[in-house]
């Protein structure tokens, strides 16, 4: 089967998962490399809107390169279309202001400022810079509206650097939403949380996840059997499948990658329960 039929495949299975559902981003023949290592492989696949979708895969297997490429962070060839613009020839900041957000594995909060203060700055991206040195009289309404979503209304005040790490991650969420980010990529977003603070998360990707398209990359299988809606598998740079938590969970192949590799407890996840 030729890279092409299983991207047509994939395509088809995604498709026909959700008939109803917005292609949002199409993803075709993404390739990046690195001084001659691949390390993502002629990837295609679609991602839907209102589907919270999980990119999940061992080390290495690409998945971080691949939002990076998207975000355009590292050169790649291929296309990625996204509202009629191609994501692959496009600048960071024009993939932003096109409403095409991420979070990294590290919160990138500013510690000194308050949790407002990043939500206002965040916010920036979509007013006109003559706008910006002016200070403007109360909080914006998609600020409040940001804030109660991510549940630190009480805490608009205090400085982001003193917020619990599953907090900071949703200040991170927060800032895409105030961007108005249509499309958000989420590196691990839930890495280091306690249960009660992951179940939050994925609470509020179910909440927020309605009208946009949420790709998250993600380790703990929990976390992804309770919340994924759609799951690629990534292997060694290429896409190994796609499919519902219970068609990638029952995929000998899934299977067979994570074993012997240091997401062994990953395959444990997958094994049942
Ligand atoms: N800037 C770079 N230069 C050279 N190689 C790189 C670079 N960035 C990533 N790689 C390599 O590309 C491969 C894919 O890395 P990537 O971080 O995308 O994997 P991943 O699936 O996100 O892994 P993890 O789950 O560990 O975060 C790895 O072999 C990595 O060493």
């Amino acid at each position: 089967m030729s890279a092409n039929d299983r991207a047509g495949t994939l395509d088809e299975a995604v498709e026909q998962a959700a008939p109803d559902a917005e292609t949002s981003v199409a993803v075709s023949h993404l390739t990046v490399s690195f001084d001659g290592f691949t390390a993502v492989d002629d990837v295609s696949l679609l991602m839907l809107k209102g589907q919270v979708h999980f990119l999940i895969g061992p080390n290495g297997a690409g998945k971080t390169t691949l939002v990076d490429a998207l975000t355009g962070l590292v050169p790649s060839t291929g296309t990625a279309m996204y509202d009629g613009m191609d994501l692959v020839s496009m600048k960071t900041n024009k993939i932003i202001r096109a409403g095409v957000g991420r979070t990294f594995q590290t919160a990138t909060v500013f510690d000194e400022l308050s949790v407002l203060q990043n939500l206002d700055i965040a916010g920036g991206v979509h007013r006109t810079a003559w706008r910006l040195p002016f200070r403007r009289r109360g909080v914006p309404d998609y600020v409040e509206e940001a804030l109660e979503t991510i549940g630190l209304s009480a805490l608009r005040d205090v400085p982001a650097g003193i917020l619990a790490h599953g907090q900071k991650q949703w200040l991170e969420i927060g800032m895409l939403l105030v961007q108005d980010a249509k499309v958000m990529f989420l590196d691990e977003p839930v890495a280091g949380m306690n249960a009660d603070e992951r179940d939050e998360t994925g609470e509020l990707l179910r909440r927020i996840g309605d009208e946009r398209t949420i790709i998250v990359i993600e380790h703990d299988m929990d976390f992804v059997r309770n919340y994924a809606e759609w799951v690629t598998v990534m292997h060694t740079g290429k896409l190994l499948t796609a499919g519902t938590v219970e068609q990638v969970q029952a995929d000998p192949r899934v299977q067979a990658v994570y074993l012997g590799t240091a997401a062994d407890a990953a395959v444990e996840g997958m094994g049942g329960h």
